[in-house]
């Protein structure tokens, strides 16, 4: 046997093992889906039993009855909703995260933005003797809530660091006044950090019996893992160690299973009854659209949407930098439509001045990065565009989630995917422990692979729901258009690119991703071109094809630093050495559509079908197995 033979079947074995660890990857991912669907059901039961019991309620026909309202301190609570809150009536699941807290018990509760989870702790906190705690991230936030529960006439007062001395006196010594002149004190979790004054009050409070209740908006910014983590929220833990006997509610819009674990044990929090209102905002349409690699052509796409179907509509464009913001809404006001950039580096009165501008409806769009965030409350918001991609589902399903913020009516959320912007965004997030695995999950969702799914049911598998293919009611651009799922092998394609990179490397030379599409679509040196097998596919395909391996491994990100930039250069994936293989084979779906308009299912250039990759049989619920 020769020392080649030796080398060549030591490589074999070596890419069979990579491919092993891949596996057992993907069954742990398995099994993480698996406890989330458990979790689901069990609470599925657990409604049936509120259903099942018999309540004033039950003999009105409403499909989900609330449940009973015989707790000592259920008379107060209606009263409270009545007279102070001036709401008629609970929304679905507010009662019972009511009813729980006042029971004593620590909670999460898990709501769609705008459906009233504030509630769920402010008329708690009336029924209660003492005060009751509150974090919040943000200080506008805090200032929004003050101020509203100061014109109902609930007594509220809030420490930040731009609180004045004096104030601050007068609030920490409300803490421990029997009489309790708040009842609800709003801090920020840097306070709680860093105030030892704050916490010794806190501790005298709690031996008095005065502290009632603690509650934690935003949870998920105690974990790395949700989309908005801050470090301070990470000494939160010290509240539920020094007051054990406080029940804790947590509050979020958005976050997984995995991110609640995180909070739980971030917050010492033992065993807390998890509460999540389903995720589906079955008012909102998804859609996911090739984006124009020319700039100039993008923004065109953009703008025409806004001039025809959102014709005096209002909504946001979400963009990727300030910069972006800035030229994207330029280049929109060039083609007539009134539209302002916002983002973080702005002047605070310039960036409160669009934002009413726009909430009074004197501005038709806003241009903004992230920084337009939370504490948006426009009840009318038609559409939610995505210049660029978000850097996780949960990131999208946040922003996109402003789309139609209050009243329930039909809105649209549209992500534009664009090559490029995989890159711009990967290199953003190099920093984040779990940035790359996010990202990636926001590139399944848009390029929807090994299936042609449903993007509702994309979302709801991130989320940890139970899904039933009929619950999207065509309310997705998959359900909408696509006909027929037809796979296609690209295996000679990887070959290819793989043969590229790695005469690349003999030359000591790395490829950008542009750069490599460029050389296999024939457009790079001559010389380079002879030494190379180009590719007949469009741009636009080669682009796709290029994704697909990354995602599947056979290609991977190969990051560079400088002190100013960071660049993506690709590399060969740990799948690429099964290639060697010539039986070893890859193939990619592609997703024929009834109609136009959409990626995932829209026609590129006159061609009826645009890939939508996966090795699975051709079945739309098939998952893929490992090749
Ligand atoms: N039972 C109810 N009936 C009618 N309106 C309600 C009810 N409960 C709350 N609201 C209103 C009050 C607010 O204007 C609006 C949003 O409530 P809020 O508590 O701020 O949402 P939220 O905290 O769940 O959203 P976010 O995730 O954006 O913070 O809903
Ligand atoms: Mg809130
Ligand atoms: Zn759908």
């Amino acid at each position: 046997v020769s020392a080649s033979d030796v080398q060549d079947q030591l490589d074999m074995v070596e890419a069979e093992l990579q491919e092993v660890d891949l596996q057992i990857a993907e069954l742990q991912q398995k099994k993480v889906e698996l406890n989330g669907r458990r979790d689901a059901l069990l609470q599925h039961l657990e409604e049936a039993c509120d259903a099942a019991e018999p309540s004033p309620s039950s003999f009105s026909k409403s499909p989900r009855p609330q449940p009973a309202m015989n707790f000592p301190w259920s008379k107060e609570v209606a009263q409270h909703l009545k007279d102070t809150f001036h709401l008629p009536k609970f929304r679905p699941l507010q009662l019972r995260a009511v009813n729980l807290t006042l029971s004593g018990r620590d909670l999460f509760l898990v709501m769609p933005t705008g459906r009233g989870k504030s509630l769920c702790y402010q008329l708690p906190a009336l029924c209660s003797k003492g005060f009751t705690l509150v974090v919040t991230p943000l200080v506008s936030l805090m200032e929004d809530q003050v101020m509203y529960l100061q014109s109902i006439s609930v007594s509220a007062a809030m420490l930040n660091a731009s609180s004045s001395k004096e104030h601050a006196k007068t609030v920490l010594a409300g803490l421990t006044d029997p009489k309790t002149p708040f009842r609800l004190v709003y801090v920020t979790p840097e306070k709680i950090a860093k105030s030892k004054l704050l916490m010794s009050r806190l501790e005298k409070a709690y031996k008095a019996d005065l502290l009632s209740r603690i509650a934690v908006d935003e949870v998920h910014c105690c974990s790395q893992w949700g989309h908005d983590f801050r470090p301070d929220y990470k000494l939160l833990g010290i509240l539920k160690r020094q007051f054990p006997k406080v029940p804790l509610i947590g509050l979020t819009a958005t976050a997984t299973r995995g991110v609640l674990e995180d909070c739980e044990k971030i917050l010492c929090v033992r065993q807390p009854i998890t509460i999540t209102a389903s995720f589906n905002r079955t008012n909102l349409y998804y859609e996911v659209r090739v984006k124009n690699s020319d700039n100039d052509a993008s923004v065109n796409d953009i703008a025409s949407l806004i001039k025809t179907r959102y014709r005096e509509q209002s909504g946001i464009v979400y963009v990727f930098s300030q910069k972006d913001a800035e030229s994207v809404s330029s280049e929109l006001q060039k083609r007539d439509i009134l539209a302002y950039p916002y983002h973080a580096n702005m002047d605070p009165s310039d960036k409160s001045r669009i934002h009413r501008r726009w909430t009074t409806n004197k501005i038709q769009v806003v241009v903004a990065t992230v920084a337009f965030g939370m504490g948006i409350d426009k009840p009318d918001v038609r559409f939610v565009i995505h210049h660029t991609i978000s850097k996780s589902v949960e990131n999208y399903y946040q922003e996109s989630g402003r789309a139609a913020g209050r009243d329930d009516r039909p809105a649209d959320c549209i992500v534009f995917f664009g090559f490029s912007d995989i890159f711009r965004v990967s290199t953003m997030v190099v920093m984040e422990t779990v940035g790359q695995q996010k990202l990636r999950q926001m590139l399944d969702y848009c390029q929807n692979i090994d299936r042609c799914r449903c993007r509702r049911s994309l979302l709801a598998v991130h989320f940890d729901e139970v899904w039933d293919d009929e619950g999207c009611q065509q309310m997705c651009d998959t359900c909408r258009h696509a006909k027929e799922v037809v796979a296609t092998d690209i295996s000679q394609h990887a070959r290819q690119l793989v043969h590229i990179l790695e005469l690349a490397a003999s030359l000591d030379e790395k490829m950008t991703p542009l750069k490599l599409v460029e050389a296999w679509t024939g457009r790079g040196p001559a010389k380079r071109r002879k030494m190379i097998q180009t590719t007949a596919l469009s741009r636009e395909r080669a682009e796709a094809v290029v994704v697909r391996l990354l995602l599947k491994d056979y290609l991977s990100g190969d990051f560079s630093f400088t002190p100013y930039t960071t660049y993506f250069y690709i590399k060969p994936g740990s799948r690429a050495p099964l290639l060697r293989n010539q039986s070893h084979t890859v193939s990619m779906k592609t997703c024929t559509s009834t109609g136009t308009g959409s990626a995932g299912v829209k026609a590129p250039e006159g061609n009826t079908s645009l890939p939508d990759c996966g090795d699975a049989p051709k079945s739309k619920k098939a998952k893929a197995g490992p090749h």
